[in-house]
């Protein structure tokens, strides 16, 4: 069967500028007309060329520049030539536990460990030189092999120049089994990077999700196949979270340097009660109007200058610029208009219709690009409980969907309940994105440090059953799961660098009347553990729970945590390769201590971002004497 997949235009020559780094990156923010405007663009303004030079936003914001810009260097490419700068560059490989490494990691699973680490090794940079008959922009046939790490297809290019050269082809929205016609667009180390023209034959393995447009065109998302967000969106859902087992598995084996013999079988992954409409949070951005829009508002009013916008009905006007409110494109800088986002909440698909609409009027305003911000939250409750009225879950009128409201200032609070417990955190502070699976994910954290009798582990028996009756939450943003373990323990100390969020925390404590139990450190990780003997917390009371930003954990703050020493290690990540490495920090130290160490005891995933190739990932590890 052939069906065609809306893919990027046919217009793409240049080859895709790579990022300078993720998007998620945290921009500097200053607020203008109730935005946020960037100071440093949430799609960096930056880009980096084939040679890592850094190409400025300007020039690539319009197709024919950059194409005038690359052409020089496509033509070097096509042809095989490679400067001696392009040669100093490449070698170096990506940075470790970074997703260029992962993809890497993923090319040599794929094409043998032996064979890419020999070409690695060699260092000739031959691991750079693709098939000569692999020419950029024309279009190939392939059988998709696998699917990478981060929901891509990765198939094997059996070179015909060249029989004993392996190489692969990267190309999004393509799945392991179908056969589909690509057109190339970058070469890079061991892989080229392609559009997907079109997929030939379907595998329907796949395929027949929910999401699944070809299945059900009412169904997902319309921007799929352009949108850089929820590539695993057609696979059935139990695929999608055996995709998720498999790059924990992956991660521990590629990151942790721990054998297979001390790593617990990977348990499956806990699905997401809500796979669709969860997203609590979402910030589409957009690009200012380009200089000489913003020359003719100066020169000629603002008439002419809006006159110079493309029609709203898509119509490209000769000179024309269109404004653009959304998300990232795959594969391409710049952003895709999005009117609509299946994984978000319906409040934030209602408000982003206002706000596109506000932004729509108020371009002209803006010098920079900017982001928006729209956050999900329950109506701020009357009266607001504190610590003389805290709230009580059981009298609380229950509050219906339809009820929930939208906040787009990042300084106002938002409310959320988990549970028996509220919550109440500045919108443009840290707090989980999807409310439909927290209740899961702290009572799995809770059941992992208290087990009952019947799941009681043989590790947690031969650790003599002591259980602890501290709790220390590390990186604990608005104290999400101090707070909600917090009837387990007698005691309950948070660390967290931000300090609006730990504001939060210590209001939060006290509107669920827990200002007793708790006490919240603003600082770094590792500065909770000093104050930790002093207000009763020893390491043999002790559980640690440990929710690091991605790059994980400091080595100083690992070095503290084996010096406390819990009974109990709780770390819950969004990135599982820092996880992997971190985790086998702490076991490979650990094992060098005379009469004690850590085992791992669990590990698997948690569906946070349904239909997306992330995962959150909770490792569970218990101190064993010996
Ligand atoms: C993934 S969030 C987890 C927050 C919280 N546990 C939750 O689930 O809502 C990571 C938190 O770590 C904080 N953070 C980042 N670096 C830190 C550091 N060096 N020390 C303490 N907290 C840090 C961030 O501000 C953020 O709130």
């Amino acid at each position: 069967m052939t069906t065609s997949i809306p893919t990027s235009p046919s217009t793409r020559s240049p080859p895709a500028k790579r990022l300078k780094s993720d998007v998620s990156d945290i921009p500097n923010t200053i607020e203008t007309n109730g935005f946020t405007e960037i100071t440093e663009a949430p799609i960096k303004s930056e880009f980096i060329d084939d040679n890592n030079e850094i190409i400025p936003k300007a020039s690539t914001s319009t197709s024919t520049s950059t194409i005038e810009q690359t052409k020089p260097k496509v033509q070097q490419q096509q042809q095989g030539v490679k400067t001696k700068k392009n040669r100093k560059f490449k070698r170096v490989l990506p940075d470790k536990y970074s997703a260029g490494d992962v993809l890497f990691q993923d090319i040599r699973d794929f094409l043998g460990q032996e064979y890419v680490d020999n070409l690695i090794n060699e260092k000739n940079g031959l691991e750079w030189e693709f098939p000569e008959e692999l020419k950029l922009f024309e279009e190939i046939v392939l059988d998709v092999s696998a699917f990478t790490v981060s929901g891509e297809s990765i198939s094997l290019y059996t070179s015909t120049s060249n029989p004993n050269k392996k190489w692969t082809i990267i190309t999004p929205f393509a799945h392991p089994g179908d056969k589909i016609r690509v057109k190339i667009y970058k070469h890079d180390r061991l892989c080229s990077y392609a559009d997907l023209q079109e997929i030939l034959e379907f595998s329907e393995t796949y395929r027949g999700g929910e999401g699944d447009r070809r299945k059900f065109p009412q169904n997902g998302c319309k921007y799929f196949g352009e949108c850089g967000g929820c590539q695993l969106q057609p696979l059935p859902y139990s695929l999608q979270l055996e995709h998720k087992k498999r790059t924990v598995e992956l991660a521990y084996k590629r990151f942790s340097n721990l054998s297979g013999s001390v790593l617990p079988n990977i348990q499956d992954t806990i699905g997401s009660p809500k796979q669709w409409e969860y997203r609590t949070k979402i910030t589409p951005h957009f690009d200012s109007a380009p200089k000489w829009i913003q020359k003719q508002l100066k020169e000629q009013g603002e008439e002419v200058a809006l006159n110079s916008l493309k029609n709203g009905d898509g119509d490209q006007h000769k000179n024309g610029w269109q404004l653009r409110i959304g998300f990232e494109r795959k594969g391409k800088p710049g952003v895709m208009d999005i009117e609509e986002c299946p994984i978000a909440t319906p409040v934030l698909n209602k408000k982003m219709t206002e706000e596109r609409k506000r932004v729509q009027d108020t371009i002209m305003s803006f010098s920079r690009g900017a982001t928006l911000l729209l956050r999900d939250s329950l109506p701020e409750p009357i009266p607001k409980p504190d610590i003389d009225n805290p709230f009580n879950s059981e009298t609380a009128p229950e509050i219906s969907p339809e009820d929930h409201i939208a906040i787009t200032n990042h300084k106002l609070p938002v409310y959320e309940k988990v549970g028996k417990y509220l919550f109440s955190f500045n919108a443009g502070s840290f707090f989980q994105n999807n409310n439909s699976i927290l209740i899961p994910l702290t009572d799995y954290v809770k059941e992992a440090i208290f087990p009952s009798t019947s799941s009681l582990s043989t590790i947690i028996t031969k650790s003599k059953s002591k259980l602890p009756t501290h709790l220390v939450d590390t990186y604990c943003g608005s104290g999400l799961f101090g707070i909600t373990l917090s009837d387990k323990f007698e005691k309950v100390a948070g660390v967290e660098i931000s300090n609006d969020s730990i504001i939060a925390a210590k209001k939060n404590a006290e509107m669920n009347k827990l200002q007793n139990k708790t006490t919240w450190l603003c600082g770094k990780a590792e500065d909770i553990f000093g104050d930790l003997p002093k207000n009763g917390f020893k390491g043999e009371n002790s559980c640690v729970v440990i929710d690091p930003p991605r790059k994980g954990c400091d080595e100083p703050f690992l070095k503290q945590l084996l010096e406390f020493k819990p009974l109990t290690i709780v770390y819950v990540s969004c990135n599982v390769h820092t996880q992997a490495r971190d985790v086998g920090y702490i076991i490979n130290e650990s094992d060098k201590k005379e009469g004690w160490k850590y085992v791992v005891e669990s590990l698997r995933g948690f569906d946070l971002f349904p239909q997306t190739a992330h995962v959150e990932s909770v490792a569970v590890l218990r101190l064993v004497e010996n």
